[in-house]
C-alpha cells in the first residue's frame, strides 16, 4: 500500500517506518528541512532505541523515503496519516493549526481515492475540521476525487516507541465509512484481528484523551499518597507493593517521583480539562491531577533546601538524570527543568549529567552562569555538596557509593525517583531523601 506521513516526529517516524516493514511504500513529510536532509542521509533526528534500525533497513530496501515535497507524497497514497504536533496553546486547548494546514495541503494535491487519517493527538471533532478542509481545498480545484477520514490515536511511548507500535495492547481506529474501515483493517492485518478497535470517529478521538488522562491520575494519586505517607511516617514503596498486587489495581503507573512530563501527559490532560470547560462542565479531577503535579515538581526543591537549612547559595550540586523520564533525549516538559529552576534561583550552582539528553539540556538552558555540562556522571559529583537523582535511567540504578561518597564534598543524596536503598546509604554515611519514604 502507498503511504504518505506528514510529520517526521516520534509519532510520525516510527509509524513510517514500521509500516514500510511490512512491505508498504511509505514517503515521510516535513517541513523541516534540515531533519530531512538528515533522515535522508540516515540520521535519526533523536534518541530512540531501535527506530534508527527500522528506518534504515526499509530505506534501504527502497519502500521507506523522506521529503519536504508533500504533495509528491500525498498525489497517490491510499491512507495519509497526519502526525504533526498538537501542542498547547496559552489558554491550554489543543492548537490545531498544524493539522488544519496539513488537511488543507492534502487536500490541494491529491490524484486518486484516499483516507485520510489523524495520528496526532487532536480534540474531539478535528475529524470533521479535517473532513471540512481537505474538501474545500479539493472544492477549490475542482477536482471531485472521493476521500474519507478516520481517527486513529496513537499510544506509543518514547523510549519504547518500535515495540509498543509492533506490539501494541490495541489499535484504535474511528472510522464512519466503509471504505476507511477496510483500509485500516488491512493496514493493521499485521496484529490480531480482536487487537483493532474499531468505533465512531469521536469516541476513538475521545478514548485517547481518557487514556492518558487516566494515566497521569493514577500518577498523581501515587504523589498524593507519597505525601501522605510522610505525614504519618509509612512507606509509599511498600504501599505501591501492596496495592499493586490487587489485579483490579496493577502495578503500571503508580510510581511516586517528581511529576509527569513528557509531550504527552501534560498537554493533554489540559486540553482535555479544556474541552471540558468549553463544554460547561468544571473537571474536578483532571484539575487536581494538574495541581498535584505542578506541586510535585518542587518537592524535590524543598527537601534540599530544608537540608540545607533553608540557605542554598554557595552550594553546588550534582543532578542525575534530565530527560522527561529514561531511554529518551526529550526534555519537553521535564521535571528537571523545573528543579533547576528552583535551585538556581536559590543560588545553587548546578553540575548536570543525562546519559543523552545532556545536548538538548545545553541548547535549552544555554551556557549560564552556575550551570556545568558533564559527560561523567561521576564527574559530575566532584565537589558537589550532593547528589540528585531526577530521572532514573539504568546508567544510575547501582552507582559505586563508595566512590560517590569521595566525590561529592558532602554526603547527601536527594532521590526523586525511589530508586536507592534508605538504610544502606544511611549506613553508609549518606544523608538521603525519597519520595514519600521514612
Ligand atoms: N511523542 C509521543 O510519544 C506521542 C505518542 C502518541 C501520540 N503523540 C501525539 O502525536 C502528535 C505528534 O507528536 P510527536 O511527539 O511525534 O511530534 P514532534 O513534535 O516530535 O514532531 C512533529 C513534526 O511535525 C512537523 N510539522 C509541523 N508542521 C508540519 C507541516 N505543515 N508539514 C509537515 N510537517 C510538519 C514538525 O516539523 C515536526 O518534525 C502529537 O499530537 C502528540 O500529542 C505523541
Ligand atoms: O508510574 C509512573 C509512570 C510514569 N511516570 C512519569 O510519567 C511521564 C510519562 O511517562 P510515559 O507514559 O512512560 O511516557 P510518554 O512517552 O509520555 O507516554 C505517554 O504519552 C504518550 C503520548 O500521548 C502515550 O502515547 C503513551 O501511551 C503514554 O504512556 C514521565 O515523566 C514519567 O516519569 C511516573 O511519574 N510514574
Amino acid at each position: 500500500m502507498r503511504i504518505a506521513v506528514i510529520g517526521t516526529g516520534y509519532v510520525g517516524l516510527v509509524t513510517g517506518a514500521c509500516l514500510a516493514g511490512f512491505g508498504n511504500r511509505v514517503t515521510c513529510v516535513d517541513v523541516d528541512e534540515e531533519k530531512i536532509r538528515g533522515l535522508q542521509e540516515g540520521t535519526v533526528p533523536f534518541y530512540e532505541p531501535g527506530l534508527g534500525d527500522v528506518i534504515l533497513s526499509n530505506q534501504r530496501a527502497g519502500r521507506l523515503a523522506f521529503t519536504t515535497a508533500l504533495p509528491e507524497a500525498v498525489r497517490d497514497a491510499r491512507v495519509c496519516f497526519i502526525t504533526v504536533g498538537t501542542p498547547s496553546d496559552v489558554d491550554g486547548s489543543a492548537d490545531l493549526q498544524y493539522v488544519l494546514e496539513v488537511a488543507e495541503q492534502i487536500g490541494a494535491a491529491l490524484e486518486g481515492p484516499s483516507v485520510v487519517v489523524t495520528k496526532s493527538t487532536v480534540p474531539v471533532g478535528t475529524a470533521d475540521r479535517v473532513r471540512h478542509c481537505v474538501a474545500r481545498a479539493l472544492e477549490a480545484r475542482g477536482a471531485g476525487i472521493p476521500f474519507s477520514v478516520a481517527s486513529n490515536p496513537e499510544f506509543l511511548r518514547e523510549g519504547a516507541a518500535v515495540a509498543d507500535f509492533l506490539h501494541p495492547d490495541r489499535v484504535v481506529v474511528g472510522a464512519d465509512a466503509p471504505e476507511a474501515e477496510e483500509t485500516l483493517r488491512e493496514l493493521y492485518s499485521f496484529l490480531p484481528q480482536e487487537k483493532v478497535l474499531f468505533m465512531d470517529i469521536r469516541s476513538a478521538e475521545m478514548t485517547k484523551y481518557a487514556a492518558n488522562a487516566l494515566l497521569a491520575t493514577k500518577i498523581s494519586f501515587m504523589n498524593e499518597m507519597a505525601r501522605i505517607c510522610e505525614l504519618v511516617d509509612a512507606d509509599v514503596e511498600k504501599v505501591r507493593l501492596g496495592i499493586g498486587s490487587d489485579g483490579r489495581i496493577g502495578y503500571a503507573f503508580i510510581s511516586p517521583g517528581c511529576g509527569y512530563g513528557g509531550s504527552c501527559f501534560p498537554k493533554d490532560v489540559r486540553a482535555l480539562r479544556h474541552t471540558a470547560l468549553q463544554k460547561g462542565y468544571s473537571p474536578r479531577i483532571l484539575q487536581a491531577v494538574e495541581d498535584v503535579n505542578e506541586a510535585q515538581k518542587h518537592v524535590l526543591f524543598q527537601k534540599i533546601l530544608r537540608h540545607f537549612g533553608g540557605e542554598l547559595g554557595g552550594r553546588v550540586l550534582a543532578l542525575w538524570g534530565l530527560s522527561f523520564k529514561p531511554n529518551t533525549s526529550d526534555l519537553r516538559e521535564a521535571s528537571s527543568l523545573v528543579l533547576i529552576q528552583d535551585l538556581l534561583g536559590a543560588g545553587a550552582s548546578l553540575r548536570l549529567h543525562d546519559p543523552v539528553a545532556l545536548e538538548e539540556a545545553r541548547r535549552l538552558l544555554g551556557n549560564r552562569p552556575g550551570l556545568a555540562f558533564l559527560t561523567d556522571h561521576y564527574e559530575a559529583l566532584e565537589g558537589a555538596d550532593g547528589l540528585v537523582l531526577v530521572t532514573e535511567w539504568d546508567l544510575y540504578k547501582q552507582p559505586d557509593f563508595r566512590l560517590v561518597g569521595q566525590k561529592l564534598r558532602e554526603k547527601a543524596v536527594f532521590d526523586g525517583r525511589n530508586q536507592y536503598s534508605g538504610p544502606e546509604l544511611r549506613r553508609r554515611g549518606f544523608a538521603y531523601y525519597a519520595i514519600g519514604r521514612p
